[in-house]
């Protein structure tokens, strides 16, 4: 006869963690059983078939830094609104379709918000503060933007002018001893990443991490893996909005680190060197602002940054619409990472581009000599009024958006409809999806903004001359409602980029100053453009896709 002690003992250790599992289990087997079938009208959309049911499904192709391949067998086999399978066989949606696109990313914006994956690996995994560019939504994302708006506005782009013109002399000089005793192969890679991290430094939070004096290599690297780290992490990042909920953040960050898995330890890493910079970036800038105006005009940019006027502008607004320190440090964080990475891929194509078309090279060095002939820094006005300057960036950011995709759920059942029908598995015509709630979709940017529909046949080529002349009806109708230049690399509606004026402007001050100096001509080996998360080139062949390499000949003009 068992005791009463072993009685107990037995069910408090086996019985009850027993039963507790199998409670679990029957949950998550219910609330899986409830998704597949609130998506069962989604198996009719066209899509390749499941590789993995258990586990990743498609998410192994979709998040690594060949995905482009995926995406293009995608497009070309399944059209615009294409069926892949993520965890445990959910549903989930890759669109191109520019009117479902509008409607995802504009029209229902209030539906389709950011994933909770995103919200959840992003930035939790550090526990910091949620910001602008995460979890935060409705009233409070509409806050921190109402604060962030006038420190983007044109007005304020004209006073970081000078400042970017700064960082930008800095790299031409360093361009200039190199090509000293002839042509040289540089990588552009490399040099833009530094230049992004320093304009971002200077003119975003008046610090400067002196990439362009050799220093901080290590915090360009940090920003460069960040993305294809949290790609890497795959199928996986479903569970982290589990553990979140379920988990104090500080037992996960304890057990992340004694966890053998290599891609989260690293993850980890990158994520509390980029805290401890933006920490240290802050502490820097509180210390200026409170020793009074003297010290802040001694410092770079002269308190004329981002941060100091968004530090400036929190404190004099009410209590309720302050921005807290780890506000101010999240917002850091989050222009670092989306700043930098995204304009330094920008520049490195639009340079390998001009490398490629000697002609296009030639025309634009033309237009900025001439414009330079009475001053050699044009100000902000003059330099968004070249026509062929502006031309060459828009079509580098339509044809190459360095983010290619983003991602969104379904908060609610939702109707996307469609420009053009589509042919469900069983050949039927589709004129708009249902889409259940809690079903992601992918926004493809990449292909939407070359869709030839839309483009002409010609849309997949890179052809500055067609911003020269009026567009294609077929774009006016398309009416993409991003907010640049009828493309969706900014995106639009209430979370499109905040940034996008103050990436041209980058963009635009550097070419100002390398183009007339210097001549770029193509390598012999190919370049491959690739993409998981934000696109980033590599010699054709090569094994090793990080740092990012773009070998380019530069020489005198
Ligand atoms: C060529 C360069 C850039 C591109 C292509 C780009 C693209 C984008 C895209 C597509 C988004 C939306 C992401 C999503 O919703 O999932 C975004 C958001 C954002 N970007 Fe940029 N970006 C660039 C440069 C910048 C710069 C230079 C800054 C800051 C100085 C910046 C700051 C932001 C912020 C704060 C958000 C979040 C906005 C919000 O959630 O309200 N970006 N960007």
């Amino acid at each position: 006869m068992p005791t009463r002690t072993s009685l107990v003992l037995s069910i408090f250790f086996f019985k009850l963690p027993a039963y507790a599992l199998v409670g679990l289990a029957s949950a998550a087997f219910l609330v899986v059983l409830r998704r597949r079938l609130r998506q069962r009208s989604l198996r009719n959309i066209s899509g390749p078939s499941n590789p993995s049911f258990v586990w990743e499904g498609h998410w192994r192709y979709m998040f690594n830094p060949y995905a482009y391949m995926f995406y293009e067998g995608l497009y070309r086999t399944h059209g615009k609104v294409a069926r892949v399978y993520g965890f445990f066989g959910d549903i989930q949606l890759v669109v191109s379709d520019p009117k479902a696109c509008n409607n995802i990313i504009v029209k229902d914006q209030a539906i389709f918000e950011e994933t909770e994956v995103f919200r959840f690996t992003s930035f939790k995994i550090h526990r910091i503060h949620p910001l602008i560019l995460s979890p935060i939504q409705g009233a409070h994302h509409r806050r921190q933007r109402r604060l962030l708006n006038p420190v983007f506005n044109v007005n304020h782009m004209r006073y970081l002018t000078p400042i970017f013109y700064g960082v930008t002399r800095q790299l031409r000089d360093k361009f200039r001893l190199i090509v000293e005793n002839g042509p040289q192969e540089i990588n552009v890679a490399d040099w833009t990443g530094r230049i992004g991290l320093e304009l971002i430094g200077q003119a975003g939070f008046g610090y400067s991490f002196g990439t362009l004096e050799s220093r901080n290599d290590e915090f360009c690297r940090v920003l460069k893996e960040w993305v294809p780290a949290l790609a890497s992490l795959g199928v996986y990042r479903n569970l982290f909005p589990y553990v979140y909920k379920i988990f104090h953040p500080k037992i996960l960050k304890i057990v992340g680190r004694m966890l053998p898995w290599p891609g989260l330890n690293h993850l980890m890493d990158l994520a509390g060197a980029m805290n401890a910079q933006a920490r240290g970036v802050y502490e820097t800038k509180k210390r200026l602002l409170e020793s009074g105006d003297d010290a802040t005009a001694k410092q770079v940019g002269e308190g004329k940054d981002l941060i100091s006027l968004l530090m400036r502008a929190s404190v004099a607004v009410s209590e309720d619409d302050r921005l807290s320190e780890e506000e101010v440090i999240a917002q850091i964080m989050g222009f670092l990472v989306a700043g930098t990475d995204t304009t330094s891929s920008a520049l490195s194509c639009l340079l390998h581009q001009l490398a490629l078309h000697p002609n296009v090279q030639d025309k634009l060095r033309k237009e900025l000599e001439e414009a330079c002939q009475d001053n050699e820094e044009l100000t902000h006005d003059q330099l968004v009024s070249l026509p062929f300057l502006e031309a060459v960036c828009r079509e580098t950011l339509r044809l190459y958006p360095p983010l290619p995709g983003v991602m969104r759920t379904a908060r609610s059942d939702a109707i996307l409809p469609l420009s053009a029908p589509i042919h469900d598995v069983d050949g039927q015509k589709i004129h708009e999806v249902f889409v259940p709630a809690n079903t992601d979709v992918f926004v493809q940017i990449h292909h939407l903004n070359r869709d030839p529909s839309i483009w002409g046949p010609d849309g997949a080529e890179w052809k500055p001359e067609r911003w020269l002349a009026p567009l294609p009806e077929s774009v006016t109708n398309a009416n993409i409602q991003g907010v640049y230049a009828n493309t969706m690399t900014f995106i639009g509606g209430g979370r499109s980029c905040i940034g996008f004026k103050f990436a041209q402007l980058e963009m635009k001050v550097v070419l100002s100053q390398i183009v007339p100096a210097f001549r770029f001509a193509p390598i012999k080996a190919a370049i491959i453009w690739r993409f998981g998360g934000i696109s980033s080139p590599s010699v054709e062949g090569s094994v090793h896709l990080l740092p990012p390499k773009l070998p380019i000949m530069i020489s005198r003009v």
